[in-house]
């Protein structure tokens, strides 16, 4: 009886892990098929963006039939209908059953990302990264994971040149750069400027945007702080396509060079595309080129923290970003409080602070 009383626990034990040993094996026969497969849901939403699904539902300005979008499309109707299957099983579009029992589909917040122009639009980000010039660097991952401090960067290996340069070369995929960056940039302003623009920007009389790209921050910059006067810093082929915006000047030229004068520098997803030894010369020359006695630079980039600063999803965007870092750049990559601290102060900053946005970045503030 005695050993009865002590094995029934050890057997009720034994038979709870065995049936979480189960459901795990279940999940992950599940899970599988999601990273077999994973590419589809990009490919797919790619070709939704180039066929303006979105957009035609949008400027049809109510729900459309099938016949409706492929007619507007010119597209095969069958064929349609297969891929707004698979984006309604996604909920990225909506489908709804009328009285008279036709399907009608239209947009949600998720699906009006996808509209090729609009405030909320990252279609351009969506399209550069499924771009065969993206999508090629990422073959060769792990040959530079195992090039023990080597020099092997898969975007060098596809294309012969770093994203810089093969954009200087290539403007057609300078303009996905650019516009891909103006959809992000969009987005981070306003974040930026309701999270701490008063702390931020308040007594700013000058601020350059170091690495502005076609001056997307600054126009929403200025246009919420009217005071400031923009500069809009970026390599000459990235200037030479930039439009003219009220109360922003465009200057070309190269951040390893120098930077041009103002009261304050910001500096938006440009430190993590490079490695520690170019961000404290990208940092050392914002320095140079800010007030010493109340200048500072504004910093926004992810800043990946074991659980403290960005939470959940967010975080994951971040590590995400990391990877892309890692494919895509030499020594890029995304950094945590304490590798962000290192950089700052072997700048020279004396002091730093950090706020937490609602975006995939916060903003650091550095001091001279
Ligand atoms: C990832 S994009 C960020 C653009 C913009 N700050 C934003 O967040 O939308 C990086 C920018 O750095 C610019 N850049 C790269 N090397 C540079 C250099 N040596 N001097 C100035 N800008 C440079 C690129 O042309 C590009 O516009």
């Amino acid at each position: 009886m005695g050993e009865l009383q002590g094995g029934e626990p050890i057997l009720e034990a034994w038979n709870k892990k065995k049936e979480e040993e189960e459901e795990e094996e279940a999940q992950a026969q599940l899970e599988i098929w999601k990273y077999i497969f994973g590419y589809v849901e990009l490919a797919v939403i790619k070709c939704a963006i180039e066929l303006g699904i979105a957009d035609a539902i949008e400027s049809h300005g109510s729900p459309m039939t099938l016949s409706e979008i492929s007619s507007t499309l010119g597209s095969d109707p069958s064929l349609l209908n297969r891929i707004l299957r698979f984006l309604i099983n996604r909920k990225i579009f909506k489908a709804d059953k009328n009285s008279d029992s036709t399907t009608t589909y239209a947009n949600t917040p998720l699906s009006r990302r996808f509209l090729k122009n609009g405030q909320q639009s990252m279609a351009a980000f969506l399209l550069l990264e499924s771009s065969p010039v993206m999508l090629a660097p990422w073959h060769s991952l792990s040959a530079r994971v195992l090039a023990n401090g080597g020099i092997n960067f898969p975007f060098q290996k596809a294309h012969g040149e770093d994203v810089w340069g093969y954009a200087a070369e290539n403007p057609g995929h300078s303009n996905l750069i650019n516009e891909a960056m103006a959809c992000s940039a969009k987005m981070v302003v306003p974040a930026i400027v309701e999270g701490c623009g008063d702390e931020v920007f308040e007594g700013l009389k000058t601020l350059v945007d170091v690495g502005g790209g076609t001056g997307t921050a600054l126009r929403a910059l200025v246009k919420a702080c009217p005071w400031i006067h923009g500069i809009n810093f970026d390599l000459a082929h990235v200037i030479a396509v930039a439009p003219k915006i009220e109360g922003v000047e465009n200057v070309a030229g190269d951040m390893f060079l120098g930077v041009p004068k103002a009261d304050a520098a910001f500096l938006m997803w440009v430190l993590h595309d490079w490695g520690d030894e170019e961000c404290i010369q990208i940092l050392k020359k914002c320095k140079e080129a800010i007030p010493k006695e109340n200048g500072k630079v504004i910093i926004v980039e992810a800043v990946i923290e074991e659980g403290a600063i960005k939470q959940g999803n967010l975080k994951d965007v971040g590590l995400m970003l990391d990877m892309v870092m890692m494919a895509h750049t030499s020594f890029g990559k995304e950094r945590t409080l304490k590798e962000w601290e290192y950089v700052i102060k072997t700048a020279g900053f004396t002091s730093y602070t950090v706020k937490s946005i609602d975006a995939v970045q916060s903003v650091m503030l550095a001091y001279p």
